[in-house]
């Protein structure tokens, strides 16, 4: 097997319980570089609890967790200068200026100020935020923000990619650049691996997609692969079949029906 087959991501038998929740129970799961993957599942399955524990930010699992290799248990947290991250909900400082808060994380990261600084200005005008650079982050709509974020995680060129929801707040435009940055990244071996509940997007963008319900894995395969073993042709259909969902229209006409309960407006 050459170095390029061996797993990025190793994922065997992972349990995971907040109190008497049990959350997650037995994920195993192998991930390859240059692989997109779309890890979705309904609110409150466990995907941000995998990837936090993947990034060594949430611990009492069960089970074994190894990135590039090696047990992330095993105390050596050098793994992590070679990953970016952008969380659902950021902490962003907001009084530092975007170059501030750029050159901060470059720095966090093990970068120069001064090489993470003309790489960050060169970004932030790819990204159509030339005149944003010297601005606080405070005043920047959520659109700029996601865009200095994704920039913050890709900064120091880091071999996994860890987002979730990532094209949140995007234009349309961005939207397209920032799919096509993923692409080229996974072409150049990079792995990317997010989380996301807009389904058109996941299906477009993703080589492969796992579903989590119910603690552990329903589905794992490519959009062509899922759509085989199903009589849904979307994505968003599958995941409803796949979850036992079908009531939104019931849930959705009496949902209607209780705004309107008593409300007679003269
Ligand atoms: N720190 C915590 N303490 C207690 N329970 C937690 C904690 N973090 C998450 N949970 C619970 O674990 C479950 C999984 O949460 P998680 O955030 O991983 O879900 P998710 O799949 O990312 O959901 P969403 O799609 O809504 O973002 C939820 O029931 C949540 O309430």
């Amino acid at each position: 097997m050459s170095l390029a087959e061996e797993p990025v991501i190793s994922i065997a038998g992972l349990w995971m319980n907040y109190s008497d929740r049990m959350v997650l129970r037995g994920i195993d799961l192998a991930v390859y570089p240059g692989q997109i993957i779309g890890y979705i599942g309904p609110n409150g399955a466990g995907k941000s609890t995998t990837v936090k524990i993947m990034l060594g930010l949430v611990e009492g699992y069960t089970g074994t967790v190894s990135i590039f290799g090696r047990d992330i248990a095993d105390g050596d947290a050098a793994y992590k200068k070679r990953i970016g991250y952008v969380p659902e909900v950021a902490e962003m400082y907001d009084s530092l200026t975007a170059r501030e808060y750029l050159t901060f994380i470059g720095e966090l990261y093990g970068m120069k100020r001064a090489e993470a600084d003309a790489k960050a200005e060169k970004l932030m005008g790819l990204l159509n935020l030339e005149r944003a650079y010297d601005m606080r982050i405070a005043s920047f709509s959520k659109g700029m923000k996601q865009k200095v974020l994704l920039i913050s995680s890709m900064l120091h060129d880091p071999d996994i990619l860890f987002l979730d929801e990532p094209l949140s707040g995007l234009d349309a435009n961005s939207v397209m650049i920032v799919k096509e940055i993923f692409a080229s990244l996974a072409a150049r071996g990079k792995t990317i691996f997010y989380s996301s509940h807009i389904m058109d997007v996941v299906e477009k963008i993703s080589s492969r997609i796992i579903l989590i319900d119910g603690g552990d894995i329903v589905a794992d395969g490519s959009f062509a692969e899922l759509k085989e073993q199903s009589k849904e042709g979307s994505l968003e259909g599958i995941f409803n079949e796949l979850t036992g969902f079908d009531k939104y229209r019931d849930i959705a006409g009496e949902f209607v029906a209780v705004i309107g309960e008593g409300a007679r407006h003269e």
